[in-house]
């Protein structure tokens, strides 16, 4: 039936399930009626293969894909050593992504179909190590195309409001415009989404990305960006009452909630190749500042208190998007955003309660601290070699 489906000219992926008996079902009816047909009643199934797992964003996106596609079809892998949880989930690997081998190694015998490309020395972090932010965000990318293209994966690899710069017009931030970032991270982004939409014009390189704002999660701590302050803020009220803030009050920046973040991912990973007019899209939820964010957390912790000592990120931040403008992905493929400020607020407060209540050692409360030491640590540092010390350092709970 696989092969059926591929001559009618209909991607593999969504042929891999269908029973003998619909096959039966469906080989008498025309080509068009047969695509509604399989649409309507087949779930895509991919083998998905995801380096950078264990960071902030992979462990909730790998729930996701594995109550999707099946827990032995979604390779998770990273460089460190993950926690009994993750060992027990799941297929797990040990690659480093500035191994070019080990990657085809991984795409050929596990049959990937779809490459995830989650690892990254984040904005602030990169910042402080910038030998190895070029080698794993520029490198560990041209790794991550070159087998995509090899094998004909679909890829996704996120970008960021990172990828703009100071002469951005920063308020209303379209998908083209002005991109002159001013971190390596920035600019290795911007690289990213050039070289894949290259790769996508002339080698046919099912190439997509999204630039995604900050992320708020709770149960996965951030690596070492400039919005991690909107993640320990929380943290910070429910158990110090205390947050010290190092980017000044009115310091806006577009931000989502990680399962907004998620689901776009899924979304536009499943989208039709036909509906995408662009290979880069910009997707937005909601924009504060910290200030506005004490207040709406105040809503929930009366307590809190909140001071100003802005740092080395402020300088990043100031150059970023205030505001995203993602109207090409809510016209082209439905992108819509669930949370925003006060939902999002009371979803974290509630998740953090709950998890303290289970007394869960998870919680990446006092996170912030070993980022900054990780910063401090590594300053003028940055040898491959050091790597795995760096990112255990930077925020893995
Ligand atoms: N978290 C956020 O707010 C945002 C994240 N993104 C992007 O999403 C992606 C995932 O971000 P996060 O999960 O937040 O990052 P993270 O910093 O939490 O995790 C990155 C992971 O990459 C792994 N890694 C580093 N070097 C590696 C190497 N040589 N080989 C294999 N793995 C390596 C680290 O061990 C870490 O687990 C990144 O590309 C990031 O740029 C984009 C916008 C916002
Ligand atoms: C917005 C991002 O890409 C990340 N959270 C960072 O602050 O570096």
């Amino acid at each position: 039936m696989q092969h059926v489906l591929r001559f009618l000219g209909h991607d593999h992926l969504l042929a891999k399930r269908i029973s003998g008996k619909r096959y039966q079902q469906t080989l008498g009816v025309h080509r068009r009626f047969l695509s509604l047909y399989y649409f309507a009643s087949y779930e895509i199934v991919a083998n998905v293969y995801f380096p950078g797992a264990l960071g902030q964003l992979g462990r909730g996106l790998a729930k996701i894909l594995r109550a999707k596609f099946g827990s032995d079809n979604v390779i998770m892998s990273d460089i460190v050593k993950p926690d009994l949880d993750i060992m027990r989930s799941g297929p797990y690997l040990y690659a480093d992504i500035l191994d070019r081998e080990g990657l085809h190694n991984i795409v050929v015998t596990h049959r990937i179909d779809w490459l995830i490309h989650f690892s990254a020395l984040l904005s602030a972090i990169g910042e402080q190590n910038l030998r190895l932010a070029m080698k794993v965000n520029i490198e560990g990318v041209h790794n991550i195309l070159e087998v995509s293209r090899t094998h004909k994966l679909r890829v996704f690899i996120p970008s960021t409001i990172g990828a703009f710069g100071p002469t951005t017009p920063l308020e209303n931030v379209q998908d083209f415009t002005i991109q002159r970032p001013r971190t390596i991270y920035g600019v290795a982004k911007v690289h990213t989404e050039l070289l894949g939409e290259y790769y996508h014009e002339r080698y046919g390189l099912d190439f997509r990305c999204l630039r995604f704002p900050g992320v708020i999660s709770y149960e996965t701590a951030p690596g070492g960006g400039t919005t991690d302050y909107a993640v320990q803020i929380f943290h910070d009220a429910l158990k110090t009452g205390n947050h010290d803030c190092y980017l000044k009050p009115d310091t806006m920046l577009p931000m989502m909630y990680i399962d907004d973040c998620l689901r776009s991912l899924t979304e536009m990973m499943e989208t039709d190749e036909a509906n995408l007019r662009q290979r880069t899209y910009n997707v937005a939820a909601m924009s504060f500042t910290p200030h506005q964010l004490a207040n709406m957390v105040r809503k929930f912790v009366p307590q809190l208190r909140i001071t100003y000592n802005p740092d080395s990120r402020q300088q990043i931040a100031d150059g970023w998007p205030k505001m995203f403008d993602d109207s090409n992905a809510r016209r082209d493929w439905g992108w819509s955003h669930d949370y925003d400020l006060e939902k999002m607020c009371s979803t974290v407060i509630d998740g953090i309660r709950r998890l303290q209540q289970e007394s869960t050692s998870a919680l990446p409360i006092d996170y912030d601290v070993e980022v900054k030491q990780a910063l401090d640590l590594h300053r003028s540092s940055g040898e491959p070699g050091e790597q795995k010390e760096i990112i255990q350092q930077a925020g893995q709970s």
